[in-house]
């Protein structure tokens, strides 16, 4: 997010969350937001508490403390009203009648959630997630991946608020995670919030804005992937000196030296030519300028290793 971005109300608060299951603690101490528009992405190792967390967002589990509010209501002592704000899929694939079709187990799911669903929105959620054809055939012939789709469909069928998916992605091909992707990215365009936890880190970095790294219970890192896209690296005679400059410009969020780079945070790629001038300026030679590409693999890597 820029300096200058209005604060949002968050769809999604998360205050001092904690879980313990007997003497193991689970979770410890999670707080987060998630605003309309934003996708959030929680990443970690095996075991780090992810579906821990999914499941106390989405009510199907009660915290030891803290609290989970959706647009404001609180999920654990106002379920009904939070859960008619979401949509979700816990434990992916989600869990159909097997001797129904997909058709009348959307009919059904939409029947038990008394969110209005007009007649034309079953076969426009099987559209877009490419399932047309399968409507009219039983879940019990569906693939894996038809099926997690179809829990996809089940999700945004009462266009929710908050869309919550936990690992969306595993089991799909290739093609099913770019059509997860867009749908995902569809949403949040349109004002959605959307939580999802993966392992996908390469994938996920190219349409989360916010990734929360996990390890033992702990939220220990959240990257804001927004700021890291607009860094770019000028390889100059003195970096020192030319992030110190460019540290001081309005328009740059953050500037380090990375000999031989100065490296910037810049509020956009039309700060670049102006950077550049005032390099020039100041006598500082600039041989090639590129963007910064930040790699959430290695990140994640790091954070992990040394949590
Ligand atoms: N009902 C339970 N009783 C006791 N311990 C539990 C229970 N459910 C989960 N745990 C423990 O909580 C920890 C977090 O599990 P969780 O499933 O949330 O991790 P995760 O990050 O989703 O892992 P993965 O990436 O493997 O899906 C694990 O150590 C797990 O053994």
């Amino acid at each position: 997010m820029s300096k200058a971005s209005a604060p949002a109300f968050p769809a999604v608060e998360v205050r001092g969350l904690s879980k313990s299951y007997g003497r193991a603690n689970v979770l410890t101490d999670v707080f987060l937001n998630v605003i309309p528009g934003e996708v959030y992405a929680l990443t970690g190792p095996n075991g780090a508490g992810k579906t821990t967390l999914i499941r106390m967002l989405t009510g199907l589990a009660f915290p030891t403390r803290g609290e989970v509010r959706i647009m404001g209501v609180n999920v654990h002592t106002d379920g009904p009203r939070a859960r008619a704000l979401m949509g979700a899929v816990v434990e992916a694939p989600a869990k159909f009648y097997p001797q129904f079709t997909g058709t009348e187990n959307l009919k059904i799911h939409a029947s038990l959630t008394g969110a209005g669903v007009g007649p034309g929105r079953i076969s426009e959620v099987l559209a877009l997630l490419e399932l047309t054809s399968m409507g009219g055939r039983r879940v019990a012939e569906y693939s894996l991946g038809q099926r997690q789709r179809l829990g996809v469909a089940s999700a945004i069928l009462a266009e929710p608020k908050v869309l919550i998916l936990d690992e969306p992605t595993s089991g799909l091909d290739p093609l099913g995670i770019g059509l997860i992707h867009r749908i995902v990215t569809s949403l949040a365009t349109s004002g959605c919030a959307v939580i999802l936890s993966t392992h996908h880190l390469r994938e996920i970095a190219t349409y989360a804005h916010t990734v929360g790294i996990m390890t033992g219970g702990r939220l220990v890192d959240t990257v804001d992937l927004r700021s890291r896209t607009s860094a770019y690296r000028f390889r100059v005679d003195d970096p020192v000196g030319a992030a110190a400059l460019l540290e001081r410009q309005p328009y740059v969020r953050k500037a380090t030296p990375r000999p031989p780079y100065a490296v910037a945070q810049l509020g956009a790629q039309a700060n670049v030519p102006e950077a550049l001038r005032l390099l020039a300026n100041e006598d500082v030679a600039v041989y090639e300028v590129t963007p910064d590409h930040f790699d959430l693999y290695e990140y994640y890597r790091e954070r992990v290793e040394y949590a």
